[in-house]
């Protein structure tokens, strides 16, 4: 069979399976639309349906059971509709590009090589036997994936399958046209894939499901670990891999698992924009995205506010000059360290034996109960139970004090005071409640009611066992009122003095060893005292302390936690720190974690280095839970740019580009910033002539975005964006970002700002303009208006052009 019959019969299939995804169309369309129409007129003749009779015990049952009918019936018909509407939208997805992939397999013992054709879900023929294309996500298709012609086995729920693989296809169909196929001899072959990445930047994220690589489909699919840690090179698929495993597990257990039990922890929200139509475009829900920095806000009480990540890089970037610098630098990366973990772990057996701190209760400028008498109860409970079981007994105990402290204040002469100036409604409303309470007033009124004024003396008696309890009533409500807070309060903690107990931690190196079981303090100790306690005083909170003090907090209130998440999702994981893991595993018993980053672009001073073999992530859940995949290929820039790129990292040398060729990175240096903003203006000009429409200027801190931004304003950039910490959504088009808000995505065209000394020129920076080189797709250009940073200047000459 010859190359052009291969063609023909393929078209052949192509339009018959196109024609069967239109005729289930066809048959579909009206009865989803007549399935919602039934839906709605059910739900407005809902109440039509119920007559409600509570003339007696049995009507009251019948309209009970008549609601309740009524209400499966509806739920049946929304099950109905939803299954519908689902396949529907599947078949309708399908119609333009049904598959992109097939492969002829023939199992052990079986005489009939099948033909397996893979897409982005399963469609069947009429029969309901016959798969005409199956979803990419089951047992089978992962042959596609794991394996090149020959000898093939996949494991299915009820086993392994052994066989041989005879044939592997692949097409790219668009809008029903085949365009064209390969066949391939490797695993996914790379025609295909250098036509997928020869292509530009969008402002979203696309799948990869047609050309997903060996590597990456192990990470899709593994379903063991309790931890899976993916280290991967700039551009290597982490992100896309793991979006695609999230709708392959939402498949496999999609009985059990919604997309709202799985949760992503995503750099910045504009980042959460970039990925946010990956999952639609597979036909599943997306799951709940989120930063660190949320949670942080979301938890920490509004009291105290923490720094955000992005200000902290900020004052790591620019503050040199200060002080105070080196140590908070100190400061961040011991704070991150899981020494601190372990101190603060000492410092809470330290707080069960002492050292406790509490805030007294105050009621009209009195203190109530003061902090000592609260600290003397706390460590007269059992010292055997953990710090939050005893403060949960000192909360109980505060509460039962109040009642009594409730009590006594009703006599007070101040409630006196008060209800002289209490208006006529809340005396109406105290009449109100005491019709209501029937026993002692009932019997009062009916006595009066009798008596109908015969009987004086009664009927006074009667009035003025009525005012007195009406007062009474009155001075109760009243304290009870001005109580509520003191309650609430109670219920929130607050008696826990959470700031002063973080605080003193901070105070000296001697008080800090004797809290903590004899811990070293770092170098700096008495300038970090200082610092910390100066944001706490204001109540803030450095972003290095937020989750610390959270987890202070945690231990002496208890830990909250999250039992519905089935699947944590942490991307750039290198930027977490031991700590802040350490917290989502507590946060998320039931969940199963991955972690996908790259040491490599690790900018934050609280990095992880998740591959290490002491890593902190391997111990979370031990080595016997943990797996690590390493993903050392490529895919985003081309093999100039991954040339260039790698030898700026020590170790950068297993990175592997794939074969994608272009020009060489273009070096850039200029007399001066306006000779320089002119000379980007018109780079930009000629990238956009060329085609590439998403167009990325990358500086290294917020300040020089700004300053690069009103520069290339002035020459007239029309369209320009300056991206900020703020900016929500991503958009294609030509921004200024400062380099850490750049992470995750991507660009056609990368022009790095400045690549002198003064920008990068400290081993910290070497990460920073790697990450920012690493987002160019096609092209790569650096600028100077001095000298070449010291990590340009140590690559080989070859691996780069300079502009005469
Ligand atoms: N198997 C694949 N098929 C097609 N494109 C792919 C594949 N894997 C990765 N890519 C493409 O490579 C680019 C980089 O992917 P992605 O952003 O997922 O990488 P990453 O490892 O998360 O990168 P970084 O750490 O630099 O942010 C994207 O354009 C993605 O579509």
């Amino acid at each position: 069979m010859d190359k052009t019959n291969d063609w023909k019969l393929e078209e052949e299939r192509l339009v018959q399976v196109r024609n069967k995804l239109q005729a289930r169309l066809d048959e579909l369309e009206p009865k989803v639309a007549g399935l919602h129409e039934q839906a709605a007129e059910i739900r407005k003749r809902f109440w039509e349906e119920v007559t409600i009779n509570t003339g007696s015990y049995t009507d009251f049952e019948d309209a009970f059971y008549t609601i309740n009918q009524q209400s499966r019936v509806l739920a049946e018909r929304e099950r109905g509709h939803k299954l519908l509407t689902q396949q529907w939208k599947n078949t309708k997805r399908l119609l333009p590009t049904p598959y992109f992939g097939r492969f002829d397999y023939k199992e052990k013992g079986m005489t009939l090589t099948e033909q397996i054709y893979i897409g982005v879900s399963s469609f069947m023929d009429e029969d309901g036997l016959n798969f005409l294309i199956y979803d990419w996500r089951t047992p089978i298709a992962s042959l596609y994936y794991d394996h090149s012609p020959g000898p093939a086995s996949y494991d299915t729920p009820s086993g392994r399958i052994d066989g041989k693989m005879e044939l592997k296809r692949q097409f790219q169909i668009q809008h029903g046209q085949l365009h064209s196929m390969f066949d391939s001899t490797e695993t996914i072959g790379d025609e295909l894939l250098q036509q997928v990445l020869a292509k530009g930047a969008d402002s979203q994220m696309k799948s990869i499901v047609a050309t997903i690589q060996k590597e990456q489909n192990a990470i899709i699919r593994d379903d063991r670990s309790r931890m899976l840690i993916v280290q991967g090179a700039a551009g290597s698929g982490k992100t896309s891999a793991v979006l695609q495993r999230v709708a392959y597990l939402l498949y496999k257990h999609r009985q059990t698992v919604k997309a709202d039990q799985i949760v992503l922890f995503s750099p910045n929200p504009m980042f959460t924009s970039y990925i946010s139509t990956v999952l639609p475009e597979l036909g599943e829900e997306n799951m709940q995205q989120t930063t660190f920095q949320e949670y942080l806000n979301y938890w920490l009480d509004s009291s105290i506010r923490p720094e955000d990540a992005f200000d902290q890089i900020e004052y790591v970037l620019t503050a040199q000059n200060d002080p105070g610098y080196e140590a908070r630098l100190e400061a961040i990366k011991y704070k991150a360290s899981e020494t601190f973990l372990e101190v603060l772990q000492n410092y809470g057996k330290w707080l069960g034996r002492e050292g406790m701190r509490f805030n007294g209760i105050q009621f009209r400028g009195r203190e109530f109960i003061t902090a000592d008498r609260i600290k003397t109860q706390f460590y007269s409970l059992d010292q055997n139970l953990t710090l939050s079981n005893r403060i949960l007994l000192l909360q109980e105990w505060l509460l039962r004090e109040l009642v009594s402290l409730e009590r006594l204040e009703r006599e007070a002469d101040w409630v006196q005071e008060e209800l002289n100036y209490l208006d006529t409604d809340e005396y109406v409303e105290a009449f109100r409640m005491l019709h209501k309470e029937k026993p002692v007033f009932d019997v009062a009124e009916k006595y009066a009611a009798r008596d109908n004024g015969n009987n004086k003396a009664v009927q006074d008696e009667g009035a003025f066992n009525f005012a007195v309890r009406e007062e009474e009533l009155l001075r109760q409500k009243l304290v009870k009122d001005m109580f509520k807070p003191l309650r609430k309060s109670v219920r929130k903690f607050q008696f826990v003095d959470v700031k002063g107990i973080y605080e003193q931690l901070f105070v000296d190196e001697a008080a800090y060893r004797e809290q903590t079981n004899g811990a070293i303090p770092p170098q700096h100790w008495p300038e970090i005292c200082k610092q910390t306690n100066a944001m706490i005083l204001q109540n803030k909170l450095f972003h290095e302390d937020a989750t610390p003090y959270l987890y202070v907090k945690e231990m002496i209130e208890g830990v909250r936690t999250n039992t519905e998440i089935r699947y944590v999702f942490v991307d750039e994981g290198q930027d977490y720190s031991a700590f802040q893991y350490e917290y989502l595993k507590k946060l998320f018993p039931r969940a199963r974690m991955t972690v996908l980053g790259d040491f490599g672009q690790a900018i934050f001073m609280q990095a992880t280095d998740l591959a290490a073999s002491n890593s902190p992530l391997v111990h979370l859940y031990g080595e016997g839970e943990t797996t690590l995949i390493r993903l050392v290929r490529s895919y985003r820039s081309t093999r100039e740019i991954v040339e260039f790129t790698k030898c700026m990292l020590p170790g950068g040398g297993e990175i592997r580009p794939f074969e994608r060729g272009d020009q060489k990175p273009l070096l850039t240096k200029l007399k001066d910033d306006k000779l320089r903003g002119a000379q980007i203006f018109a780079d930009i000009a000629a990238l956009k002539a060329e085609g590439f429409d998403s167009i990325a200027v990358i500086t290294k801190t917020a300040a020089e975005s700004r300053d690069a931004y009103e520069r290339l304003q002035s020459q007239g950039g029309e369209g320009l964006q300056l991206i900020t910490k703020d900016t929500q959504i991503f958009e294609k088009g030509i921004m200024v970002i400062p380099v850490y808000l750049a992470k995750g995505v991507e660009f056609d065209a990368v022009l790095v700002y400045d690549a002198s000394p003064v920008a990068y020129s400290q081993e910290y920076d070497r990460k920073l303009l790697y990450t920012a080189c690493t987002r160019a797709m096609h092209r790569l250009h650096l600028y100077t208006v001095s000298d070449w940073s010291p990590f340009v200047q140590a690559l080989p000459a070859n691996l780069y052009d300079i502009k005469s």
